[in-house]
């Protein structure tokens, strides 16, 4: 049992007993996520690891509804998700963005565009908003200068920050983050990384990352869940002294942790002013 460095702030997103199985093309259930439950605490930067097929990416899914649960309670912020009609489930979709390991950008539309169309359809903003909005995410990245640009025209490490960019426009909660830097280099993961960590410290988002990589683990998270043939094996705090590992991952990140030395927690400190929502 390991003693926790911090004691856990609130949970911002709560699985409970959530459960999800696919459809074989033979006609057979396959169990993708066994009545699973989790919670992930508020500012804190999460990480879901497991081998391929564990189902990382069907957990990180449902926290967002993009797969429905068969069962089991999804909240969010407080709001069970699972509950809600289609208007008030796009509404609190506002409260979680996401990104790919693809980026999922619109290739035919403009940087801007790409930034500006989670608050287009949602519809409540003016255009004078949109604009103020849309360079205020785009500078959070650093990629001001690029506006104009087409996504063809841009390196992997700026198409995923456009990426970053679109999601943080309607002001989320909550980041999941599906491999965000499984397409790119060593260099530009680690400013990605750089880049996620300032968007928790500065932004207090809460992220969520399903990841391979276990060093992005290590520099990145604070807690992480192992996830085995779909249900959770084991999840512990980074660098918490007195923990016994049950799985292999968990064996190779206390390894990771230890090479790195004594590993200081990731501080959740105020928004700094050059990033704070405005
Ligand atoms: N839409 C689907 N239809 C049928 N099976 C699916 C579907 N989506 C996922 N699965 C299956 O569910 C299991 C979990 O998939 P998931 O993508 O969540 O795993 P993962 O841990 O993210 O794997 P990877 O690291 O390879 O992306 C896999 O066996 C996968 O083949």
């Amino acid at each position: 049992m390991s003693i926790p460095l911090h004691e856990p702030a609130p949970p911002v997103i709560r699985l409970d007993a959530v459960r999800k199985s696919f459809r074989l093309p033979g006609g057979a259930a396959f169990d993708a996520v066994h009545a699973l439950s989790l919670d992930i605490p508020q500012g804190e930067i999460f990480g879901l690891v497991g081998k391929s097929g564990a189902g990382k990416s069907t957990l990180l899914r449902l926290i967002n509804l993009l797969e429905r649960p068969d069962a089991g309670r999804v909240s969010v912020a407080g709001h069970d998700l699972t509950t809600l009609g289609r208007r008030a489930l796009r509404e609190a979709r506002q409260n979680i963005g996401m990104i790919f390991q693809q980026f999922n950008l619109l290739q035919n539309a403009s940087v801007f565009d790409n930034v500006a169309f989670p608050l287009k359809i949602h519809g409540r903003h003016s255009r004078a908003e949109i604009d103020t909005r849309v360079r205020e995410c785009l500078s959070i990245v650093g990629l001001g200068e690029k506006i104009d640009s087409h996504p063809a025209q841009l390196s992997g490490g700026q198409k995923q920050r456009v990426a970053i960019a679109r999601a943080l426009a309607p002001r989320p909660q909550v980041l999941l983050c599906d491999e965000p830097t499984s397409a790119l280099d060593s260099e530009t993961t680690r400013s990605i990384l750089q880049t996620l960590r300032a968007i928790n410290e500065q932004l207090g988002v809460t992220i969520v990352i399903v990841t391979h990589e276990l060093p992005v683990v290590e520099a990145l998270c604070r807690r992480v869940a192992i996830l085995e043939h779909g249900r959770l094996a084991e999840q512990f705090e980074l660098g918490a002294p007195g923990g016994e590992r049950c799985t292999v991952l968990g064996r190779e990140i206390d390894a990771l942790v230890a090479q790195r030395g004594s590993r200081a927690p990731a501080s959740i400190s105020q928004p700094a002013n050059d990033l704070r929502y405005a």
